[in-house]
């Protein structure tokens, strides 16, 4: 568990796996904080160096005033790898993070050589849905969202387990500031010309029950990316790295083989 001090903000990030290994970065979702990734690391290859951090609102890291805008958000991430010395990862986001995947790759294509597009898209919802859900937290908080952001998150079968209780709680404990704070974000994003532009290997991951980035909106984005892959988890809501997590290892263990991150 360490601190970046990035001058006009501290974000809270923690490495695993080998130092000198080639570099793994992970990007969570909106509502989440890094223990997001929690079950998946432990089964990746342990010859790689795995990065993960809290972005600004969420977890350990600083809460400035929302709103946030997307550019913030990537230049944070921009600037904690640099600081941390990162070159040439594989960048893994999820949802908001894969958002963040696609205005760095765009912007500091030296920073990322491969990426994993988790239940996202170019676009998400509407402006408008945004606003509402802005206008809700910033009135009664995140509590009145949880429920339905359950339904999203997870699959029928997922919400009948213990295991719900907990990712409801990382959810309504998020700061409201940041949580609001990035709805904004991504609220002001649409990035279906950049994202047309990326040149980069890509393999996306899906899951059926995802009732924020269902399947066809990624097909619509992967789509953009001449030579990205879709697989789609069964039986996965939008957080299949928690529901599934032996067949998301799995997934990123042959991306990360296939793009030379490890030896056959
Ligand atoms: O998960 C994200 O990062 C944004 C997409 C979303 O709206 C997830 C949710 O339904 O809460």
């Amino acid at each position: 568990m360490q601190i970046a001090d990035l001058g006009d903000i501290r974000l809270h990030y923690r490495i695993d796996g080998t130092p000198k290994g080639a570099p793994v970065v992970f990007s969570n979702s909106l509502g989440t904080d890094l223990r997001l990734w929690d079950q998946v690391i432990p089964l990746l290859p342990p010859s790689l160096k795995y990065i993960r951090y809290d972005r600004r609102g969420h977890g350990l890291s600083d809460t400035p005033p929302a709103p946030y805008s997307m550019g913030q958000l990537i230049r944070d991430t921009e600037r904690l790898l640099d600081h941390l010395g990162v070159t040439d990862c594989l960048f893994v986001g999820l949802s908001i993070g894969g958002m963040i995947a696609q205005g760095l790759a765009v912007k500091r294509p030296d920073l990322i050589r491969a990426m994993v597009l988790s239940n996202t898209a170019a676009k998400i919802a509407t402006p408008d849905i945004w606003r509402d859900r802005i206008a809700t937290v910033e009135t009664h908080g995140i509590e009145p969202l949880a429920d339905p952001v359950m339904e999203r998150w997870f699959s029928p079968d997922f919400r009948k387990t213990p295991a719900l209780t907990a990712w409801r709680h990382m959810l309504t404990r998020t700061p409201a500031a940041g949580y609001a704070g990035c709805c904004a974000a991504i609220a002001g994003t649409d990035f279906y010309t950049t994202t047309a532009t990326l040149r980069l290997p890509t393999l996306g991951i899906g899951g059926d029950h995802d009732g924020s980035t269902p399947p066809d909106l990624m097909r619509e984005t992967l789509a953009l990316i001449p030579g990205a892959r879709f697989e789609l988890l069964r039986g996965t809501g939008h957080l299949p790295c928690v529901e599934a997590p032996e067949a998301y290892a799995a997934l990123l263990t042959d991306f990360l083989r296939s793009t030379g991150h490890i030896t056959p």
